[in-house]
């Protein structure tokens, strides 16, 4: 089986009035079935462009971009995208918002229909069908945005700091409930995140990139005790934290080495 990712040698440029900014250079990545895999980075070292690439809303100045063995050459129906913002249409119910995925692929039928009611119950949001985004709380309306996504049967999973504006409790809640529902469901899933402990706590591998220009530094395999563990518990699992300070560490290192090239640059 071909890996569900597969980066070959991907370089992004963005070109602008003057001068072309390199956001990705030479990055090579596989993702196999069933991983969970962070990006993790300072900003501005590419991790929501590779998202938009792997995505196929974005075509790279340079290399070449797999999904199931299949060459990206736009949006996929296999491909689900979770966002920060929910995006839920508040002049839709919230049964209506969870059938928008199935509407616009075409595939909205009966058992379409059934099978968002499931989710939507096993979200814990039954009896909220008829109700209008307004009326639900922002850890609520991130659910139902992840029952959109799931309803159209996704086996990659992007998600783009879905959790980053919610309450610190909802958070680790929803962490909880999405990465148990991937495992469940073995889906593959990339996550875009800032928080190193929720990168450490869903992930089965978390990847550090670097800036100027956004390239891998480190990867860190998440131990089986940490990563077979639910987010929440994960947290109190031996080797935790002394993973969480080799992250930060290399963090800071990625973030210091930019700034430096950032000013030889300059
Ligand atoms: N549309 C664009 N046009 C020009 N430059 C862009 C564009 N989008 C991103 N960039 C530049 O490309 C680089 C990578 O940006 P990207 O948003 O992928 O990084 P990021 O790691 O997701 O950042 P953050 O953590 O701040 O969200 C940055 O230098 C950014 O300024």
């Amino acid at each position: 089986m071909p890996p569900v990712v597969e980066l070959k040698s991907v370089t992004h440029a963005y070109l602008g009035d003057r001068e072309a900014s390199l956001a990705v250079e030479d990055l090579n990545l596989e993702i196999e079935q069933g991983e969970f895999v962070s990006l993790v980075g300072p900003s501005g070292c590419g991790k929501t462009t590779l998202l938009s690439i792997i995505a196929g809303l974005l075509q790279p100045s340079r290399g070449e971009v797999f999904v199931n063995g299949r060459a990206v050459s736009g949006p996929a129906p296999e491909v689900g995208y979770m966002l920060q913002q929910d995006y839920l249409f508040p002049w839709r119910s919230i049964l209506d918002n969870a059938l928008l995925g199935l509407e616009l692929t075409g595939r909205l039928d009966e058992a379409g229909r059934r099978k968002t009611a499931d989710l939507l119950a096993d979200m814990g949001l039954k009896g909220t069908e008829q109700s209008y985004p307004n009326q639900l709380s922002g850890g609520m309306r991130q659910r139902v945005a992840l029952v959109r996504t799931l309803a159209t049967d996704p086996g990659l999973l992007l998600l783009d700091e879905p959790f980053s504006a919610l309450d610190y409790q909802i958070k680790l809640q929803l962490e909880d409930l999405v990465s148990e529902t991937l495992r469940q469901r073995k889906k593959t899933a990339v996550l875009v995140t800032h928080d190193l402990s929720e990168a450490i706590a869903v992930s089965t591998r978390v990847i550090l990139l670097e800036r100027n220009p956004g390239r891998i530094r480190r990867v860190f395999d998440i131990p089986v005790q940490i990563a077979d563990t639910p987010p929440l518990y994960a947290r109190d699992q031996p080797g935790f934290a002394e993973l969480f300070h080799a992250l930060w560490k290399e963090m800071e290192l990625a973030g210091t080495a930019a700034d430096v090239a950032g000013k030889t640059e300059g």
